[in-house]
């Protein structure tokens, strides 16, 4: 038996940026806590910089290797498949089942001792997980064993990401008027709009915003829609007579949209502090909507036959059981055959529950916060693979 310490101290993860940035987003995020909160060493390959940098300025999309904020930033684009053991970390993450190279795999191999190989899989709340969560699988030809992680929203699985010092750094920026309406206004949202019912949108491009918006337009509580940069393009700019570029805004009816800058991951965090109601998206900034402790609406990521359909009925049987303006509106958003409609209704039936869809919120963050955090999750179940093979 060869020995070796249990806590790991070396960590690589390798994410492919499928499309979006849902991919980057939540291995940057892992990986910049696991650095800060851990003191693990990180190298972060990946293969897409410029997405990456979206989330964080201080990325240089033509370097090949950098340091961002204490991790080592990798520029994964195919720079030969030749490592050795000695490259290889205690700890080596596949996001999303993504394939790390051939050679590197090798290296894992011959290095002494054998790192952890875990693959992190995508969030879901179907009850399968907790079957799946940590189970090994074997190498074909390899003397090594890679084990499944999954992100969830039970004890048997490896919870949420989120980052310590998160609730109280959002504690202290909601009970600061001042910090709040200075953020708002670094985004260009004025003084009279700030006190609207502000919501803020994040969804894929098929989702019914124009419908929504004109249920706003026409509904009797004033709304302010923050969009960022990109998002929901098309409804966006007819709804305000041109193009949808940071700072243009437009009223009409009871609703004002107002275009934003596309900001960094960590000022996403305060603008769905600063908002009544969040629009989210596939995995982290659903999230992050849930650690923020408001009411929100999902837009799930499309997948082929609406399997997605499935992972949403999953995700309201746990949150809205009891809460069925917001299951309603959750399913008509997504397209769910049969879910209505009728914007006005669905809008005037949320926004009368905001404040049960609120303590709602607030006791599930304080739910998920008690699973332990996923990286800690991740590093103990390491430790502990680590301690068994000594
Ligand atoms: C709107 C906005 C988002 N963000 C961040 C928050 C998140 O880290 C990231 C968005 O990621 P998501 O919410 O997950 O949505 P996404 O649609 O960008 O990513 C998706 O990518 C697919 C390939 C995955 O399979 C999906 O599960 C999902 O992760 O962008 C900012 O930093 N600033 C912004 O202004």
């Amino acid at each position: 038996m060869i020995s070796r310490p249990a806590t790991p101290t070396s960590l690589a993860i390798f994410c492919k940026v499928v499309d979006n940035y849902g991919d980057i987003g939540i291995c940057w995020r892992l990986s910049r806590q696991l650095r800060r909160e851990h003191a693990i060493d990180v190298t972060l390959w990946v293969d897409n910089l410029d997405s990456f940098r979206r989330l964080c300025p201080a990325v240089d999309p033509g370097a090949l290797v950098q340091l961002v904020e204490g991790v080592t930033v990798r520029h994964w684009c195919g720079q030969g498949d030749v490592f050795a053991p000695t490259d290889v970390a205690d700890i080596v993450i596949e996001f999303f089942a993504c394939d790390i190279p051939p050679g590197y795999i090798d290296a894992m191999a011959s290095r002494t001792p054998r790192p952890v190989w875990l693959n992190l899989e995508g969030l879901t709340a179907e009850e399968w997980v907790e079957g799946c969560h940590t189970l090994p699988s074997m190498h074909p030809r390899l003397p090594l064993t890679k084990h499944f992680f999954f992100p969830g929203f039970t004890a048997r699985t490896g919870g949420l990401l989120g980052e310590a010092g998160l609730d109280a750094q959002r504690r202290q920026f909601q009970s600061d008027a001042a910090a709040k309406a200075a953020f708002l206004a670094s985004l260009g949202v004025t003084a009279s709009e700030m006190a609207l019912t502000k919501v803020s949108l994040f969804c894929y491009p098929d989702a019914p915003v124009a419908a929504l918006f004109q249920a706003w337009q026409a509904s009797g509580r004033a709304v302010v829609c923050l969009v960022p940069d990109g998002v929901a393009k098309q409804a966006v700019s007819a709804f305000l007579g041109a193009d949808a570029a940071a700072g243009a805004a437009a009223t009409r009816g009871a609703l004002t949209v107002r275009v934003l800058p596309f900001v960094a991951q960590p000022d996403y965090d305060k603008l769905l502090w600063a908002c009544d109601v969040n629009f989210v998206r596939g995995e982290d900034s659903f999230v992050r909507a849930q650690w923020a402790g408001k009411p929100f609406v999902w837009h799930i990521y499309p997948q082929d036959e609406n399997l997605h359909h499935v992972k949403l009925r999953a995700f309201l049987q746990r949150y809205a059981a009891t809460l069925d303006s917001l299951a309603q509106f959750s399913l008509a958003w997504n397209g769910v055959a049969g879910a209505g409609g009728d914007w006005a209704a669905l809008w005037q039936a949320l926004a009368s529950d905001l404040p049960r869809i609120g303590q709602r919120a607030d006791d599930w963050r304080g739910e998920m916060a008690a699973l332990g955090g996923l990286s800690s999750n991740m590093l103990n179940f390491a430790s502990a693979l680590r301690s068994s093979a000594q």
